[in-house]
């Protein structure tokens, strides 16, 4: 194998789609594969099928190099790569906590079939403990090549900044079973590597939990300042207070202690209950059984924010019109997979409020999953004539408001700020009624 091994990623999703990008700015030769043949034919043109702050850039600068190539055939991949990135779906199950591997499963057995030459095949999707083991079992079973190896390296980005989180990892994490597969995607890391990115090399068992442990850890952490935050609603304290103040305790950090609408996305919910839902399988279900607080302290978020809106209305949502803001889990997405402000959305729609949804980036991706709710072309159509504002994702726009402009285009002065991003006395001097998760 030369120093500089070729590259191919399997499925070319928000995770594939970045690492491919990503390791053809870093400086290999890389080939994308997915079974999705528009995603292809949209890559191929130099289009980034969702929306990435920096992706389409970096692609546009790489699309005619030469160097960056898509198809949907498991035989050219094969015969390219000397590494194989594993990036497709691993989704809760549906009716169940458990992931469902059947996406996982199926990209193994195309990419084996084809593997003649010797090959290391990398898994970075997100899988429950145990997966990796049973996956190199099936490469030795299936692959032609009796010398094809298996690695885990899960994947930590974060959508929004998923390329600065390629190109510059807190860490890298390598599940190997041999000397040679860790030799190997060592190669295929070399740049990272060498500017000083720590490395831990793992067995398989260790590869994997290291993930669903860094989420459920990140979970738990939301949802703890979230159970903060209803204590406070019940003492008229205010939890972003409390959050700054236990914040600059340098063991505990202010990271990820934004009270509000709680966690959603296409990470943190389905992976802390596949994790449950593992346990249980192992036997050590009581291990993790606090997940389950996380996960309803998270839910009951997003049933008090409906409460709220519910409060300034007068106890009826019916035959009002309410703008909601956001669509996306997070600012700088257009995910709404488990999108908390879509759910919402929803929510306040089916207690009879017409609703008027606006995200900068997400209408299009939330009007695939809820097409009876009304998406506004800007954020005035969505504010014009309404008798409620509920800002539900804190994009940079929304936390930018002018209440006085705003008040000139609303019908009645009500807002949930459901992220905990505005000053609550600029509002209310303002004349607005403002209500909030945790805040007095
Ligand atoms: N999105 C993130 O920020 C992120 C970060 C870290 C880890 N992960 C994990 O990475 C995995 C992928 O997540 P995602 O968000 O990119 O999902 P995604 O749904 O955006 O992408 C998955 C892609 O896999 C493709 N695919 C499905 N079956 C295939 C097959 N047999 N062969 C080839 N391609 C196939 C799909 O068409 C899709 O394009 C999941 O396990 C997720 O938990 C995601
Ligand atoms: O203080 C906070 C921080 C985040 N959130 C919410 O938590 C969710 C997840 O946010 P974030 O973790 O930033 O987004 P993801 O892109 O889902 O990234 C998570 O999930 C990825 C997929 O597994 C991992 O790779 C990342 O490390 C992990 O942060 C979003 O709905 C946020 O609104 C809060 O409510 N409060």
């Amino acid at each position: 194998m030369t120093q500089r091994p070729r590259l191919s990623v399997i499925g070319t999703g928000y995770l594939g789609a970045t690492h491919a990008v990503c390791m053809v700015e870093l400086g290999y030769d890389v080939i994308g594969l997915d079974v999705d043949e528009a995603k292809i034919e949209s890559l191929r043109a130099g289009k980034i099928p969702f929306f990435e702050p920096g992706l389409p850039e970096l692609l546009g600068k790489h699309i005619d190099s030469g160097r960056l190539r898509f198809t949907t055939d498991y035989a050219e991949v094969a015969e390219f790569a000397d590494v194989h990135f594993v990036c497709v779906g691993t989704p809760q199950k549906k009716g169940q906590y458990a992931a469902d591997l059947t996406y996982v499963d199926a990209a193994f057995r195309s990419l084996a079939a084809h593997l003649t030459r010797r090959a290391l095949v990398v898994g970075k999707s997100t899988v429950p403990a145990g997966t990796a083991a049973r996956l190199a079992k099936l490469l030795a079973d299936e692959a032609p090549n009796k010398e094809v190896e298996l690695a885990w390296n899960p994947e930590f980005l974060r959508e929004g900044f998923a390329v600065e989180d390629t190109l510059r990892p807190d860490r890298l994490v390598f599940g190997v079973r041999s000397e040679w597969a860790e030799q190997t995607i060592r190669t295929a890391f070399e740049p990272v590597i060498a500017t000083g990115t720590p490395v831990i090399v793992t067995d398989y068992a260790t590869a994997e939990l290291v993930k669903v442990a860094a989420n459920s850890f990140l979970a738990t952490k939301i949802s703890f300042i979230n159970a903060m935050a209803e204590v406070c609603e019940a003492t008229g304290a205010d939890v972003t207070q409390l959050a700054d103040a236990i914040g600059h305790d340098a063991r505990i950090g202010r990271r990820f202690l934004n009270a509000g609408l709680g966690f959603g996305g296409g990470c943190l919910p389905k992976d802390i209950r596949a994790f449950i839902a593992r346990a249980g399988e192992l036997g050590v279900d009581q291990a993790v059984s606090f997940l389950r607080d996380v996960d309803e302290i998270n839910l009951r978020r997003r049933a008090r924010t409906v409460e709220l809106g519910l409060d300034l209305l007068d106890g009826s949502y019916r035959g009002t019109k309410v703008a909601v803001l956001g669509a996306a889990f997070k600012p700088d997405s257009d995910d709404v997979r488990d999108s908390p402000a879509l759910d919402v959305a929803a929510a306040v729609g089916r207690r009879g409020a017409t609703v008027q949804v606006y995200d900068p980036e997400a209408n299009a991706s939330a009007a695939r999953v809820h097409p009876e709710l009304t998406y506004a072309a800007s954020l005035d159509d969505a504010l014009r004539g309404v008798d409620l504002v509920m800002l539900l994702t804190e994009w940079q726009v929304f936390r930018a408001m002018d209440p006085v402009t705003v008040g000139s285009l609303v019908a009645q002065r009500n807002l949930v700020d459901g992220r905990n991003v505005l000053v609550p006395s600029q509002w209310r001097d303002a004349g607005w009624h403002y209500r909030a998760l945790g805040r007095p």
